[in-house]
């Protein structure tokens, strides 16, 4: 199989273990290529995240990774995390546990498809969020006025300090934090989120992803969408950000670790 190793670039054990995946699955008759800042930290030659191709990416990292990895790669390719990291949520195995994992890789492995949010503003596409996209102030407690809108019909209009989009992989992360339900990732909607709603009636809405979602900005403030802590764009003045389920949606290897009994070991004992 041709296999591509991502290591975090902060942490050097993480990086010595990278080398000797690379030694041992070579071994195994697998070709590998590294990531271009893993391998230059590891005086090697490497790819560009963009240019990401084969039938396999190894993320040696925690969440940020994977999801750095996810956000960068042009053409989405089936994602392994080895969790080096302090949660890892989206990393499922431990590294004593890849041995047996590439042990058997030479059989082939399953792969789970995680919806993504595609996101636009006045018609130009922004990027995918795999966890989420959200829209804050530029300037730390201020409050924007948002507008929503289900199938071009008012859905609710109200004051906060900003809005999450979340996906369902997204529902134990920020959107956790900021109150939301745990929702099944076999689910596919799109999870909105006030941040410290300025209004008693605010609620979270989950909302399928065969309707057209629409959120607009109606104040003077500068505001900024990041997506998934990855990538921050500048929304001007009363921009309408639209919402779309994306066409790419990201892949994992399924590992067969059920979801909610890692919501139980991993986010209950933080
Ligand atoms: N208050 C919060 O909980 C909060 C605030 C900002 C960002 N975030 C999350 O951090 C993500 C970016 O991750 P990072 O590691 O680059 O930032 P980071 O280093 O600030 O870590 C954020 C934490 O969120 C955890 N996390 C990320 N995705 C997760 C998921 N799908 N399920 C469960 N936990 C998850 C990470 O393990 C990490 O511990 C964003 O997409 C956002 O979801 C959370
Ligand atoms: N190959 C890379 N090139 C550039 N930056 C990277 C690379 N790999 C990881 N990073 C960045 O390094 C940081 C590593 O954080 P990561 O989320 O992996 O660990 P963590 O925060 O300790 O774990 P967790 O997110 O699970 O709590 C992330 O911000 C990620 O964006």
């Amino acid at each position: 199989m041709k296999i591509v190793l991502v290591s975090r670039i902060d942490d050097e054990e993480a990086l010595r273990y990278t080398a000797s995946l690379a030694r041992d699955l070579e071994d195994l008759g697998h070709g590998v290529t590294l990531e271009e800042g893993t391998a230059q930290r590891l005086g090697r030659e490497g790819i560009p995240f963009e240019e990401i191709t084969g039938d396999l990416v190894v993320v040696v990292g925690g969440d940020g990774s994977v999801l750095l990895t996810i956000h960068q790669m042009r053409k989405q390719v089936p994602v392994l995390g080895i969790n080096w990291g302090e949660v890892g949520f989206l990393a499922d195995l431990e590294p004593d546990e890849a041995g047996a994992f590439f042990a058997t890789l030479k059989d082939g492995f399953r792969v789970e498809r995680r919806m993504r949010v595609s996101l636009s503003v006045d018609g130009k596409h922004l990027g995918d969020a795999l966890n989420e996209a959200v829209i804050v102030t530029e300037r730390p407690a201020k409050m924007l006025r948002f507008g929503v809108y289900v199938d071009g019909i008012p859905s609710e209009r109200f004051r906060a300090d900003g809005l999450l989009i979340s996906t369902p992989t997204g529902s134990t992360a920020y959107a956790m934090s900021a109150g939301g339900p745990i929702v099944d990732p076999q689910i596919e909607g799109f999870l909105l989120i006030p941040l410290a709603p300025y209004m008693l009636s605010s609620r979270p809405h989950l909302i399928s992803t065969g309707r057209i979602l629409e959120v607009t900005l109606e104040t003077e403030k500068p505001a900024h969408l990041v997506i998934d802590g990855q990538s921050t764009f500048e929304l001007e003045r009363e921009a309408k950000v639209t919402v779309t389920r994306s066409s790419e949606p990201a892949l994992f290897v399924h590992t067969g670790k059920p979801f909610f009994e890692k919501v139980n070991y991993k986010l209950r004992n933080l």
